[in-house]
């Protein structure tokens, strides 16, 4: 459904400096599957999701493919990337409290997409509304409620459901459980196993530093490192076997598995080691690595960017 092939996104800075926010960037999502992007801060996972949605600044420069379905985006017209955002790709933005209209109700913002992009009557609307605001578990006075008024949680919520209301192909929801605690991560995590019984064809990114949030909810996970991906592989193969060192790196850094610092620190943005990106950090790099970028690998279903893995 979408493919995206060697994205490169830069801004340019003062003083001639250009950063890199995302460098030959390659991910695969196929209809059906909820694919989780995980990666540190300044990784460029949003950046990536933003260029899918055409939502980036106008600052940035990009370059590479993005193709959804057969429509290439990266050529499309403003207004024909507006409707198609509109209606087969949903952005779910990461602050769900500056996202929402704070004078209107939230039932009133999702009926305003049943009305507008669906021409439906606003008797209509409201019933669908209540739909699918009660099949996310959303009590029938959310309806009736002003944002503010609402939980972290349940803003998160019906933003996702404004996302659903134009029943797009692909949903990207960015950072979903970000200043959740952790009894409303639950509810976010229910939510994305109900929206997957409701939609199952519909393709989800998800952009998460909550590894274990990507664990429940996706069938794949990508990982971003320095603007790359750096590995995309099946989640239940990423959790057991992960390929990439950075990967195992990112696991190991887990609470629940042994919680051990990732030596070293990540790129400043718009410094790029040469050779390998994580190889600075790397427990395993060779001299190699310092020098050449690895290519990306085939190792059964999954891909990885690691000298590692290339075959001789
Ligand atoms: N408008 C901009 N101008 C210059 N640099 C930018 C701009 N927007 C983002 N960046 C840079 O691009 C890089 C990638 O940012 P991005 O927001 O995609 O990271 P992220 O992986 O989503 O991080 P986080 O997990 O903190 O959300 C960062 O180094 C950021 O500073
Ligand atoms: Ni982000």
């Amino acid at each position: 459904m979408l493919s995206i092939e060697n994205l490169n996104v830069r801004f340019a800075l003062r003083d001639a400096d250009v950063m890199t926010a995302v460098e030959s960037a390659c991910l695969h999502i196929a209809a059906g599957r909820t694919v989780a992007v995980i990666g540190e801060s300044g990784s460029g996972k949003s950046i990536m999701g933003l260029a899918v949605c055409g939502l980036l600044p106008n600052a940035a420069m990009v370059s590479g493919r993005i193709v959804f379905h057969d429509v290439s985006l990266l050529d499309l017209h403003a207004d024909r990337m507006r409707d198609l955002r509109g209606r087969r790709i949903a952005f779910v933005p990461q602050s769900a409290g500056l996202s929402l209209n704070p004078t209107m109700t939230c039932g009133g913002q999702v009926a305003e997409i049943y009305a507008y992009r669906q021409g439906r009557n606003r008797h209509e609307s409201a019933r669908l509304t209540r739909d699918l605001l009660g099949r996310l578990s959303l009590s029938p006075s959310v309806v009736d409620t002003y944002p503010h008024l609402l939980s972290g949680g349940m803003r998160q919520r019906v933003l996702v459901a404004m996302g659903l209301a134009v029943t797009p192909d692909l949903l990207i929801a960015d950072e979903p459980t970000k200043g959740i605690d952790a009894y409303r991560r639950q509810e976010v995590i229910d939510l994305f196993t109900r929206m997957r019984e409701r939609s199952p064809d519909m393709a989800v990114l998800v952009i998460t530093h909550d590894i274990r949030l990507a664990e429940k909810i996706s069938d794949e996970v990508a990982v971003m490192y320095a603007g790359q991906v750096v590995e995309h592989t099946h989640a239940g193969r990423f959790f057991d076997q992960p390929l990439h060192p950075y990967s195992r790196a990112l696991l190991q850094a887990m609470p629940e598995r042994g919680l051990l610092p990732i030596p070293g620190v990540a790129p400043r943005p718009g410094v790029r080691p040469q050779g390998c990106v994580f190889h600075p950090r790397c427990p395993l790099s060779t001299a190699r690595c310092g020098r050449l970028d690895p290519p990306i690998n085939g190792c059964d279903d999954s891909l990885v960017r690691c000298w590692l893995y290339a075959r001789a």
